[in-house]
Parts: structure tokens; sequence; C-alpha cells
């Protein structure tokens, strides 16, 4: 996927907020993309726009016919719907139950697949999140922190839910993060982002990074801005 020029401005009380200034990137979508950087400095504007969520003002996004599944922070479950028509509802035309089912065991739901969103902890709404971003068939995932809301524990056992998924469906992410950890977990490629801009890319198959490298390299880019 190719991403040319790309610019997207809000317009906030008369102020122009640059979101995107100008990004030019080449993503491998057979990759686990992570996308890093401060808050605010338009991550979450690049994966909408990717995804074709917000219209862009300039520049070019080609993706050829790579069919691209969202995964928001927010769960978004149907209130009226149980977690099996939930995942369902995204396989409007003919849902494949036996997947369906499939998929709410993989993710330790058996015993809620007639559970409303209501009657779940944030852990499970987190997994039926996941378990319907997975049963539909897509090319490339766009992940806006979707375990943002978890803790520790929970968060990693769905990262590794999440890597087995992609090994098996032979697809790629573009993952975002704020979590330095969470990202050398994930990822293959780290993209830094600062300020609507892509200031840095680290491969990680040619140079291994821990926590604390990883951790100075990113505040001397973002210089002095917080991240955990
Ligand atoms: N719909 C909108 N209207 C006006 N301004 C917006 C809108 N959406 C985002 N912005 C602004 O655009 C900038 C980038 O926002 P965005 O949500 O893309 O950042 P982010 O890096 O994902 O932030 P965070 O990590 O805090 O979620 C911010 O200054 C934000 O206030």
């Amino acid at each position: 996927m190719k991403l040319k020029d790309v610019r997207k401005n809000y317009y906030l009380d008369k102020k122009i907020i640059r979101a995107l200034d100008g990004i030019t990137l080449d993503i491998d979508i057979c990759k686990r993309n992570v996308l890093i950087g401060p808050s605010a400095c338009g991550k979450s504007t690049l994966l909408k726009a990717i995804g074709g969520l917000i219209p862009i003002d300039k520049g070019k996004i080609l993706k050829d016919n790579l069919k691209t599944s969202f995964v928001f922070q927010n769960p978004r479950l149907l209130p009226w719907l149980n977690v099996r028509e939930n995942i369902a509802f995204s396989m409007k035309d003919k849902p494949l139950y036996e997947k369906i089912d499939r998929w709410i065991s993989i993710m330790g739901l058996d015993d809620f697949k007639n559970a409303y969103p209501s009657e779940l902890s944030g852990g499970m709404k987190a997994r039926v999140n996941l378990a319907r971003a997975f049963v539909y068939p897509n090319d490339f995932l766009l992940m806006d922190e979707p375990f943002a809301s978890l803790d520790q524990v929970k968060k990693e056992e769905l990262e590794i839910e999440l890597l087995s998924y992609i090994k098996k469906a032979n697809t790629g992410f573009l993952f975002v993060s704020h979590d330095l950890n969470e990202a050398l977990n994930l990822g293959e490629i780290i993209f830094i982002m600062k300020k609507g801009k892509i200031v840095s890319k680290l491969n990680l198959a040619e140079k291994s990074w821990n926590y604390e490298g990883l951790k100075s390299y990113f505040k001397k880019i973002i210089g002095g801005e917080n991240e955990k």
C-alpha cells in the first residue's frame, strides 16, 4: 500500500489542525506494522483515512482492491444483539455460524454466546471485537488501540490470539498503540509519528530493539512528549 503526500486538516474554532501533514509512505501489507506517537499526533486520523472512514484533503492512498477490516478501541457492539449475532452482523450476506462459533470458542466465550453486551466484562467485549474482525475475510487489519482499556494480563493474552490469527490467516495489520511494549510484542515494522508526519521507520528484522532502547530512541525523536 502506498500513501503519497496525504494531507488532512481539521478546523476547530477557526484554528487549523494539520492532523496529516504530507504523509508519503510504503506499507507492506503482509507485515505486522505498528504505529506509535504521542497523543494527538494524528495516528487515528491516519488509520481512518487508510480505511476510507474519513476523506482526505490532498494526496493519494493506493491500496488496489485491498479488503480492510477496522478494529476500534471501543468495541461498538450493538446492545440489542447477543455475542453470536454481533459477530454475524459483520457477515451480512451469509453468516457462517460454524466459523463464528469456532472463533467464539477460541476466544473462550462459549458460555457467553447468547449473552448481550451489557452482560459482558470489558475483556470479553474486546474478545468479541477481535472475533468479529477475524471472522470476516480480509486482507489487512486496521487496529486502533483495541486493547487499550484492558489490564496487562488480558492485553498480553489477546496479543497472543492476534499473532496466532495473523499467522494462520496470512495477513498483516497496521496497529495503533500507545504502549512501546505492545509495539515490540506485535510489530515487525514500527512507524513513529509526530505532528502529522511519519518521522521514523524501524524494521525489527534488521535491528532488534528492547524496551529501554526503544523508549530512549522514541524520546529522542519525539523530544520530550510523553509516552508509556
Ligand atoms: N473530528 C475532528 N474534528 C476536529 N479535530 C479533530 C477531529 N479528529 C481529530 N482531531 C484533531 O486532530 C489531531 C489528531 O487527532 P488523532 O485522533 O488522529 O490523534 P491520535 O494520535 O490518534 O491521538 P490519541 O493517541 O490521543 O488517540 C488532534 O489534534 C485532534 O484534536
